[in-house]
């Protein structure tokens, strides 16, 4: 969708099938309170750029630490790169770089230092490339020309570029980036989203949470929703919002009678300005309810404004009012003497979909 990563295969979530990250059940229950999570079944197929979404406190970072066996969970179960957590966790973790809630930095260390101090702690890295590598992570995130600085004059942009930098001291077939974002100026984020979208076409998989939904609509290939502590639904980011109703607006001087004729066939919300006439295009309900099933959906076009409103099979399966093919409403209205200059289906947007799945507003500007 729009400027995300077009290249990868829409594959769906199928549990199993080449999931790079996979839990069961997984459940944290802090002492006392209800579930910080809450029986979460996550797919996150190789290949994709998967993102995490919730509002503040919706469980991502303490689903994340389970995921990296830092914290145990209460029930559950977490598989990463197909081995099971974190009992795998010295032949998995290698192969992960993780970003959490901000790098652990020395001040008093220049950014180079603090990278060749990191992966000095890391029994798994090889000493002689040490020097090679960290000036290549240094470069890869932008920071080549502050090598030499004290991390403690270091921006918080520059902060989280070096937290990035240390989890690519490595190749790393699965990325971990908690809130990779947060906190950063616009200038900040695009460059961290770049890099997000560079590594993916090197065919790392990343998984980073985001309390952002344009973020995800920008990066991602897939997304899980996630809303105190339960997972609402996952999928590809198309599926998601191929489910949510698309928009119908139709360019005509016979104005009055195509919002009769639309009106007939089911479309709401019908409004009219100028030679436009627009309206809410009745589909089925959100695709999936339970965590999943929204993979059962088939590919469905949301490009743009001329494109087909994804009438995926199965897409009504949730019951709900029938869809229709915008095909059909266009056909209708050239059958009723209605003069078409132009007809599209506008693309709905995650945020239309995060709306239409959970009924709750979002705060997009986060
Ligand atoms: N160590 C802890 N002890 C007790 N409760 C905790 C602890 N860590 C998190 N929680 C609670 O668990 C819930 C989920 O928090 P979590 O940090 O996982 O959410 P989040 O989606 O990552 O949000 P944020 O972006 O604010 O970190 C919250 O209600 C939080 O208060």
């Amino acid at each position: 969708m729009g400027a995300g990563p077009g290249t990868h295969a829409h594959d769906g979530i199928a549990a199993g099938d080449g999931a790079v990250i996979e839990t069961r059940g997984l459940t944290k229950r802090y002492r006392g309170g209800r579930p910080a999570v809450d029986r979460l079944d996550l797919a996150v197929p190789a290949g994709s750029v998967f993102g995490f979404l919730g509002p503040n406190g919706s469980g991502k970072t303490t689903t994340i630490r389970m995921l990296l066996g830092l914290i145990a969970p209460t029930a559950g179960s977490v598989r990463l790169l197909g081995r099971p957590m974190p009992g795998a966790g010295r032949a998995v973790l290698p192969e992960v770089g993780a970003l959490i809630e901000g790098p652990a930095l020395y001040g008093y260390l220049s950014g180079r230092d603090n990278l060749l101090r990191y992966d000095s702690a890391d029994p798994t890295a090889d000493p002689r490339t040490r020097t090679a590598r960290v000036a290549a992570a240094l470069d890869r995130v932008g920071l080549a020309p502050a090598a030499g600085k004290k991390a403690r004059a270091y921006s918080l942009g520059m902060k989280q570029r070096l937290g990035l930098a240390s989890a690519l001291l490595r190749p790393r077939r699965l990325l971990v980036l908690d809130e990779p974002t947060n906190g950063l100026d616009p200038q900040g984020m695009r460059e961290i989203r770049a890099l997000v979208r560079e590594l993916a076409a090197e065919g790392t998989t990343v998984f980073l949470s985001s309390h952002l939904l344009d973020e995800i609509e920008q990066v991602c290939t897939h997304v899980a929703v996630m809303t105190r502590g339960r997972l609402i639904t996952q999928g590809t980011v198309a599926e998601l919002a191929a489910g949510a109703r698309g928009r119908l607006a139709v360019t005509t001087p016979d104005t009055g009678e195509a919002v009769r004729v639309l009106a007939g066939h089911g479309v709401t919300d019908v409004s009219v300005a100028g030679d436009r006439v627009s309206g809410r295009l009745p589909t089925g309900d959100m695709a999936a309810t339970e965590a999943g099933t929204a993979a059962t959906t088939g590919a469905a076009d949301t490009e743009g404004t001329t494109g087909t409103a994804g009438t995926a099979d199965g897409a009504g399966a949730a019951g709900g009012a029938a869809s229709v093919d915008p095909a059909d409403l266009n056909a209708a209205l050239v059958r009723a003497g209605v003069r078409v200059r132009a007809f599209g289906v506008e693309r709905v947007s995650l945020e239309d979909a995060f709306v239409a799945l959970t009924g709750e507003g979002f705060d997009v500007a986060g």
